[in-house]
């Protein structure tokens, strides 16, 4: 039989002071399908990404991943299908060198030597961090970016099916934020990626969902939300730079 890799249904989270931060979300991503989620702070994103490595359970609905429902006798197999980034890198790394950091989630797989080293000098090389170089620091002492840049490595290295990403270009500069397009843009993988970008999701992704309080309120062509100013407006998203109106649609266009 077969499945898709996500498999959302009817997906309620309820936080313990009683926020409804998630309500009856559907969702099913296909293979190598690329997937844009936005919305407002607040509407859920990250509460709903928190859910594919277990660190979130379904309170009602399900998800399965791969052949894996989204339980806690599956969570290891499903960490290694699904490679999850968080929005702060802070929350991934953890060991005293960058070179344990990106290790750590291979090695727990049981991958050793050779292998390993190789996995993780690809990895970095990937979001171009020089291993020798990067390899031995600790990362409480790199810049924003350049843990962005380890989280993500760390996550490659484990060689998921299945990647999600938190915001993966807040605070990457101009030049990493485009190598990191043309990296997830060169990965064959099924990917979900939460991002205030929307040119980021116009350019890596044909389909977006937008989330609003907890629910789904669109689905659909990437480029049919960039037409739609009302839809845009009421979820506090705005035009990529590349798709400006022209001038003499402004309100106030000076006379010329
Ligand atoms: N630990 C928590 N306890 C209670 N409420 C929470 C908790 N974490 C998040 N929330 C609430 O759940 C809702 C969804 O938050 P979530 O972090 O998923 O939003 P988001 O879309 O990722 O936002 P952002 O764009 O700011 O990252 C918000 O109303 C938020 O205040």
């Amino acid at each position: 039989m077969h499945h898709n890799p996500i498999d959302i249904r009817n997906l309620n989270y309820e936080y313990p002071d009683g926020t409804q931060a998630l309500k009856a979300i559907n969702l099913s991503i296909k293979a190598t399908e690329r997937v844009a989620l936005v919305g407002a702070n607040g509407s859920g994103k990250s509460t709903l990404l928190l859910h594919f490595n277990g660190l979130l359970i379904p309170q009602t609905g399900s998800i399965v991943v791969g052949e894996l429902t989204m339980e806690p006798q599956n969570l290891k197999a499903i960490r290694n299908f699904v490679g999850l980034v968080f929005q702060n890198p802070d929350d991934q790394l953890f060991m005293p060198t960058v070179w344990e950091d990106v290790t750590f989630g291979p090695l727990n797989q049981g991958v050793k030597g050779h292998e390993l080293e190789h996995r993780a000098a690809a990895a970095m090389k990937a979001v171009c961090l020089d291993p020798s170089h990067y390899g031995p620091r600790n990362a409480n002492n790199l810049s924003g970016g350049e843990k962005k840049r380890v989280a993500i490595a760390g996550v490659l290295a484990m060689q998921p099916q299945v990647l999600i990403l938190d915001e993966p270009s807040a605070q990457l500069d101009p030049r990493c934020r485009r190598e990191l397009i043309h990296l997830l843009d060169s990965l064959p993988l099924t990917q979900l990626i939460a991002t205030h970008d929307l040119d980021l999701a116009l350019e890596l992704c044909d389909r977006t969902v937008v989330l609003s309080e907890g629910s789904i309120v669109f689905d659909g062509p990437t480029e049919r939300i960039l037409g739609d100013s009302q839809l845009l407006e009421r979820h506090a998203l705005e035009l990529p730079l590349s798709y400006s109106r022209p001038y003499c649609q402004l309100d106030h266009a000076p006379a010329v």
